[in-house]
């Protein structure tokens, strides 16, 4: 490769970036109402110990009406309140175990995802994190604007300023901007116009995502974005600007653990024959010492939802 041509973004990156992307601004709650037609929506969000947040969020999505048809938290295993918050904000609220209980009940955030495919009703899912300080209905308007417009279009990645609370006004997305762009920029350098490629908001037709795994954990949002590139293409993908995203942050340990698995998820897509060491081994001072503590960041994707027993029905 010629050395001075490599100052770019991959072409068709750029050519995707300058034509995909929208603002939530382009789109109107009554445009919306109008295009909407018959496609049902359901607003997932998945929920582990999220009582302080979930319920404003359920609150904020329900005041958009009839645009949205169903509401449904996911608990991932909460020990706090969240359930009764979100029931009582009017939400749909499922126990993971509860939910195709023949297929077990693996930890991560991937898990609840995948589960919300077999309780819920939409033509079109719109995965909103219930951890978020910030959010607006204008999240999830903009997320549907794209979908109601081009039929073509497959999933929306929402994009945003992520202020790192209580930190910096930017600095947010940590495992984004050190581990997961510049991974996804080596290995697949046409999606290097995804903004945010792990957004936790994006929203998706149930077509797409019956027909795709779910990555293990924290790995799938990447798992996800690959593999409707893969199996769709580009064109099949937009994004929008929600403007600013604010949310519970985690530990850089935590963070550790969700780059690791990622890690795993971009390498089982592209190297599946190189098996990687299945475990994060990070070190905690513990008195005087320091102990090694070791995480298993490599649990198997869950298949496509359409292959499962029981889901059709
Ligand atoms: O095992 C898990 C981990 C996370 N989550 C949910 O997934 C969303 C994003 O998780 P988190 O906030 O931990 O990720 P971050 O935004 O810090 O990357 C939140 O609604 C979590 O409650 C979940 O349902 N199960
Ligand atoms: O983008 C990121 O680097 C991480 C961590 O964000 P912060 O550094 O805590 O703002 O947050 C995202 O990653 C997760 C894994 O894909 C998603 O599940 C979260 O929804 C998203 O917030």
């Amino acid at each position: 490769m010629d050395l001075t041509t490599v100052s770019f973004m991959h072409p068709s990156a750029a050519a995707w970036f300058a034509a995909r992307t929208a603002s939530w601004l382009d789109f109107s709650l009554a445009s919306l109402a109008a295009a909407k037609g018959g496609a049902r929506v359901s607003v997932v969000l998945p929920a582990l110990d999220e009582e302080p947040t979930v319920g404003e969020i359920v609150t904020g999505v329900l005041t958009l009406g009839s645009l949205v048809d169903e509401v449904v938290v996911v608990d991932s295993g909460s020990v706090d309140r969240t359930a009764e918050v979100a029931a009582a904000a009017g939400a749909v609220v499922h126990h993971r175990d509860d939910i195709l209980p023949w297929t077990g009940s693996r930890p991560g955030k991937g898990e609840v995802l995948w589960k919300a495919l077999a309780v819920t009703t939409g033509d079109i899912l719109v995965y909103v994190d219930a951890d978020l300080t910030d959010f607006r209905p204008h999240f999830v308007t903009g997320l549907l604007g794209p979908l109601f417009a081009d039929p073509s279009t497959l999933m929306v990645k929402a994009f945003y300023d992520r202020p790192l609370l209580d930190v910096s006004a930017s600095g947010g997305g940590r495992v984004t901007e050190l581990a997961a762009r510049p991974l996804l920029n080596a290995y697949f350098p046409e999606l290097a116009g995804v903004v945010q490629p792990l957004a936790g908001e994006y929203a998706a037709r149930r077509s797409l995502l019956e027909r795709l795994p779910f990555a293990y954990g924290y790995g799938v949002e990447t798992g996800l974005l690959i593999d409707t590139y893969r199996t769709a293409g580009l064109s099949a993908l937009a994004q929008v600007d929600l403007g600013q995203r604010t949310h519970g942050h985690q530990d850089t340990a935590a963070l550790g653990r969700m780059a690791a698995t990622i890690v795993h998820t971009i390498n089982d897509r592209v190297a599946p024959a190189h098996k990687l060491w299945p475990t994060l081994t990070q070190f905690r001072r513990d008195g005087e010492g320091v102990v090694p503590h070791v995480t298993d960041v490599s649990l198997p994707d869950r298949p496509p939802m359409v292959t499962v027993d029981g889901y059709q029905a």
